[in-house]
């Protein structure tokens, strides 16, 4: 018993150790920016109106991952090719959220700005009207601008601009007035507009009780990040609409608070932003999201087959020129290199990139017998070399002894009439040619040849040395041109 115990342990410790060697910086960062991201969409779903819809496409995911995890090709299959369907549906269904979203990023303040003090007053104008109309049961619905646009969901009323006070606010709520009917739109310390028509919720699950003044103050919250109070005429309770919730206030007393709150969330500071970060809800939330994150990787990303392929692959030779001997014949260049590791290292790997290559100055190339390993190939991170057909070069090297000959400038062609040619003398004289002692020798190195047919008078040429065949070469910085100085006479007429 005590055996197959101790190898599961085992089994676990390899995993984990293996694990650790494959991750790498990037599978963190990763693993983080997904995590990020599932962050602010769980924290969305929250408070999303559709957040029961999702359940379905949840389901979808869970049976996809374990499909994949567990090899059941054809689900696999058949989820991956219903992608874009599901896609289409995630985008039809969730339509008005990812506006939303959308709106929040473009309202986004990269810089918190701090909380004016406007608004404790405000807030203790609007609880004392609230609290009065709530007590005469007059009928009222007042919202508060968070950081999201409502103009695409607000629509008619009558333009106001007044800072709010009482007495305002009750006159526009009066029974006997035009305008009580809709709602007060209010941003900070002024009342915008009064008279505005908000969109329905269709939520009405959500109502225990409660007509269309509430369900307009849900359906609005729903649409934007905005805070509405309801005060009922029928029952003269007040409740507050947000994110999508309504809930009716125990006390009167209650709705200073959620007031401040909400200014404080809107004005948030970095102090606060902290301190909500650090709230439970958002802990869970991070810590779910970093958990869901790092299952994803796991099933998706995470290197667990090792998989192999073969290239054709370039072989290139160095450093040629600084060695004593040459190679004979031909040479290969190119070679069959099989590389294994993971599927994800594959991915983001480019064949044409890949090259072998040795560097015949160094001393291991002795018998010129070349072994394609790991060392000679520029394998990049993730993938390494497997086996390399040819697995070894056979390459024949001959060998060059320097030799000090004379150089010698042939010439052609027929000089004019009027001079006579008198020589050609190369400048150096001598040069040191590298000779394949083996199969040839060497006792003089023509140059290209003087055409006397151009020569006008006296004058100096470049020529280059004329070396032919694999036998000989010059040493490497010996310069391939002679200087030849031509010296002609004139024949006098
Ligand atoms: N879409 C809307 N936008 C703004 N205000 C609305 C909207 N629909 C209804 N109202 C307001 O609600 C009033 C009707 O309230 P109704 O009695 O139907 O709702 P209720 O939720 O039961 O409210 P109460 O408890 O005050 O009776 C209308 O007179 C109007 O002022």
């Amino acid at each position: 018993m005590i055996e197959p115990a101790f190898i599961v342990l085992q089994n676990i410790q390899d995993t984990f150790y293996t694990f650790l060697q494959n991750i790498r910086i990037v599978d963190l960062l990763d693993i983080i920016i997904i995590s990020s991201f599932l962050y602010i969409v769980l924290n969305w779903l929250r408070q999303s109106a559709s957040r029961r819809n999702l359940f379905s496409f949840l389901v979808i995911l869970i049976v996809y991952v374990i499909a994949r995890l567990t090899g059941m090709y054809l689900t696999e299959l058949l989820i991956e090719g219903l992608f874009v369907i599901i896609l289409i549906g995630i985008i039809v269904v969730f339509q008005s959220d990812m506006r939303r979203i959308i709106d929040r990023i473009s309202n986004w303040r990269f810089f918190d700005i701090s909380q004016p003090d406007s608004t404790d007053i405000s807030s203790s104008i609007i609880t004392e009207a609230v609290a009065k109309m709530a007590d005469q049961r007059t009928g009222a619905l007042i919202v508060l601008k968070g950081r999201e646009d409502w103009d695409r969901h607000v629509h008619g009323g009558i333009e106001l601009d007044g800072k709010i006070t009482i007495p305002l606010l009750h006159s526009i709520f009066n029974t006997s007035a035009p305008g009580h009917d809709g709602a007060v739109l209010s941003d900070g310390q002024r009342i915008l507009k009064f008279g505005v028509h908000l969109p329905l919720s269709t939520n009405l699950y959500k109502l225990s009780r409660g007509g269309t003044r509430h369900t307009a103050a849900l359906g609005l919250s729903e649409k934007c990040d905005a805070l509405v109070i309801v005060v009922s005429e029928e029952r003269g309770t007040i409740s507050i609409a947000r994110n999508g919730q309504i809930r009716q206030l125990e006390s009167h007393s209650d709705l200073k608070k959620h007031l401040d709150d909400f200014w404080a969330e809107y004005y948030q500071s970095s102090a606060t932003s902290y301190k909500q970060w650090g709230e439970r809800r958002s802990l869970k939330t991070a810590l779910a999201a970093g958990s869901l994150a790092f299952i994803l990787w796991l099933s998706f990303a995470y290197p667990s087959e090792t998989v192999y392929r073969t290239y054709a692959v370039p072989i290139e030779y160095s450093n040629l020129e600084s060695t004593p001997y040459a190679l004979q014949d031909t040479v290969p260049l190119e070679a069959r290199l099989t590389l294994s590791g993971s599927e994800q290292a594959f991915r983001t790997f480019e064949p044409s990139d890949l090259v072998i290559s040795f560097d015949l100055s160094s001393e291991e190339v002795e018998d010129l017998e070349l072994d394609i390993d790991s060392d000679n190939i520029n394998l990049p991170a993730g993938l390494q070399f497997f086996e390399a057909t040819p697995p070894a070069l056979q390459l024949k090297k001959q060998y060059f002894v320097p030799a000090e000959v004379p150089v010698k400038v042939p010439v052609s062609g027929t000089i004019a009439e009027h001079l006579q040619f008198q020589s050609a003398v190369p400048s150096p004289e001598t040069v040191t040619v590298l000779v394949d002692t083996a199969s040839a020798s060497i006792d003089s190195v023509l140059t290209e040849p003087v055409d006397l047919s151009q020569i006008e008078g006296q004058t100096v040429q470049q020529k280059a040395l004329q070396l032919e065949g694999d036998s000989f070469r010059l040493p490497e910085q010996t310069s391939p041109n002679i200087r030849v100085t031509i010296n002609v006479r004139k024949i006098p007429s």
